[in-house]
């Protein structure tokens, strides 16, 4: 399967996804940088990765959201090609309008950087159908801007049409709902703050995050 991952200045996730997705698909990711207009041919899934993309000025993913690269990103993940933002890329998602809402700072003003315990909320494929719902997982966190926010009937409509992806098992970072994941309309774009690249192999201290990318690239691999 080919991937991409898209590279900001200021990107430092991109080598850590970039591995994952070499240990599980058996490909190297092209790495594109965010000044390209477009992306490779033939993709499989578009990976948008953590860090502080410039310096998480002027808020968290904002200027990256207009990224040359994201209009691409975006057509992309309008013709139905699966896109995970995880974390920095969650932030990047929701600037850019790909996703509802906003991540505000953390409630508690600190960087949290830790595991935690999450809830599978559905099994909806391209990225679930390996997790039973409900599932209880552990992912890492690290960031400062975690706090999902949306207004009321927006968290209402998410909840309705099964797009909180995972929730947090308890208060991380003051998220309305506890909401760690959530999903486009279609449900082909992922945004989640927790991040599941570090954990896919048994040195890692678990295994949760790496079905999520086997999901993916039995997807891609039978179509
Ligand atoms: N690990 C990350 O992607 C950090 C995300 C973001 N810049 C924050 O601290 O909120």
């Amino acid at each position: 399967m080919k991937t991409a991952v898209i590279v900001f200045p200021g990107s430092n996730c991109d080598r850590d996804i970039a591995v994952a997705l070499e240990r599980v698909t058996g490909t190297t990711p092209d790495m594109v940088w965010h000044a390209e207009p477009t992306l490779p041919e033939g993709l499989g899934l578009v990976a948008v990765p953590g860090g502080f993309s410039y310096g998480d000025y002027l808020r968290s993913g904002a200027m990256a959201a207009r990224a040359p690269v994201m209009r691409a990103v975006a057509d992309a993940a309008e013709g139905g090609l699966p896109v995970l933002g995880i974390c920095n890329g969650f932030q990047v998602l929701t600037e850019a309008g790909m996703l509802p809402g906003a991540l505000m700072r953390n409630a508690g003003i600190d960087f949290v950087c830790r595991e935690v315990a999450l809830t599978v909320e559905g099994a909806r494929p391209p990225f679930f159908d390996r997790y039973q719902p409900g599932e209880r997982i552990v992912l890492p966190v690290a960031h400062h801007d975690g706090n999902y926010t949306a207004d009321d009937e927006t968290l209402d409509r998410l909840e309705g049409e099964g797009r909180i992806a995972l929730r947090y098992a308890e208060p991380v970072n003051g998220s309305a709902r506890n909401i760690a994941g959530l999903l486009n309309e279609r449900g082909n774009v992922l945004g989640m703050m927790p991040h599941p690249e570090r954990r896919i192999e048994a040195a890692h201290g678990g295994v949760d995050g790496r079905r999520l990318f086997e999901a993916v690239f039995d997807l891609v691999s039978a179509a």
